[in-house]
């Protein structure tokens, strides 16, 4: 006999209780306890969940990469992934031609409107599945301009959309001899926002590749409640090549969250399409790579732990030893 019910029986000798009237309780009481038993191993088994990054090589063609994309979510959500995850622009090239040519509006009736292709595959994936999906990005229509948003959907396990991001920090660079990308001139930023979503598990936040790069906007995240941040991406391979891991790495660090990052898988059969530095990964709040993959096509998994985040924030107080009489992040949303 376990503590708790030794101690339930003494209570009911105590109380005068005869064997029938005893019997007749214990019963009751062990109805009680597994139920709690059983809510209590849900719990624990809610604070694990496994992730599916599905590392797409994008191609020229939307109707391929879109049929690529339905084979590699099944395909992560039959080994077991709980939440899934598609890199930045997988369903066009990451050029400015490709992206305004392949763009999409998102209405009211995503679930049935068949010019809403990708968010209504998306959603019918997450539905029929089960799952919960982060949908990289796709080149969503700004009413009345030759622009897009560059936007990730995430889809609960009823197809629901339950958080859209439009990218917020805009792709301008010019590096002499390494690479001239200036995103600005096709795509509008997203409104001001921080992108967050729930879960059974924990909540997520969301930010698309170079947003990775502005920890305020992390730390935002994670102020507002996030264990997970996701990042969908498209690396290009000048700065992915120094600048990826370690951004993934920091981001993980300093939020003392989850990092996941699905990148495009590289395109070496076409080298004239934008060239993707691929490598995703997920990285746990501790710094350390959970699961990472270099430049080819496929499904990256990995067990998310989440007593790991309450653990790190325990041992490293970062968050109560900060100086507000220094700094303060202030946040605008
Ligand atoms: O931040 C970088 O170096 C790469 C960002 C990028 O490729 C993107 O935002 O699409």
């Amino acid at each position: 006999m376990g503590q708790l019910e030794c101690f339930q029986v003494c209570l009911l000798r105590k109380a005068g209780f005869r064997s029938v009237q005893f019997t007749v309780i214990i019963k009751v009481f062990d109805l009680l306890n597994s139920q709690y038993y059983y809510n209590t191993s849900k719990m624990q088994k809610a604070n694990i969940f496994k992730v599916g990054l599905c590392q797409i090589k994008t191609i020229a063609d939307k109707q391929l990469n879109l049929k690529r994309a339905e084979e590699m979510v099944r395909e992560a959500a039959a080994n077991g992934a709980d939440i899934i995850i598609l890199p930045e622009m997988f369903v066009t090239p990451y050029t400015k031609h490709y992206m305004l040519k392949d763009k999409e509006p998102l209405t009211d009736d995503y679930k049935t409107n068949d010019k809403c292709q990708t968010s209504k595959l998306l959603s019918g994936l997450a539905k029929s599945l089960s799952k919960y999906i982060i949908g990289g990005s796709f080149p969503e229509q700004v009413e009345g301009k030759d622009k897009i948003y560059n936007t990730c959907l995430c889809f609960n396990r009823e197809g629901d959309i339950v958080a859209q991001h439009r990218k917020l920090h805009m792709f301008d660079i010019n590096i002499p001899g390494g690479i001239t990308f200036y995103e600005s001139e096709y795509v509008q930023s997203g409104p001001p926002q921080v992108t967050i979503f729930e879960t059974e598990y924990c909540k997520i936040g969301v930010g698309i590749c170079y947003d990775i790069r502005f920890p305020e906007y992390a730390q935002l995240m994670n102020a507002k409640g996030a264990q997970v941040v996701a990042y969908p991406a498209n690396f290009a391979m000048r700065t992915g090549e120094l600048h990826f891991d370690l951004l993934k790495k920091m981001r993980a660090v300093d939020t003392q969250c989850f990092l996941i990052a699905c990148g495009a898988a590289t395109n070496k059969d076409d080298t004239s399409l934008f060239q993707s530095w691929g490598h995703s990964g997920v990285i746990s709040p501790w710094g350390k790579a959970l699961a990472e993959c270099e430049f080819e096509e496929g499904i990256l998994y990995a067990d998310i732990n989440l007593s790991e985040v309450k653990e790190v924030r325990e041992q490293i107080m970062t968050s109560m030893h900060k100086r507000s009489d220094i700094y303060e992040l202030l946040a605008k949303v």
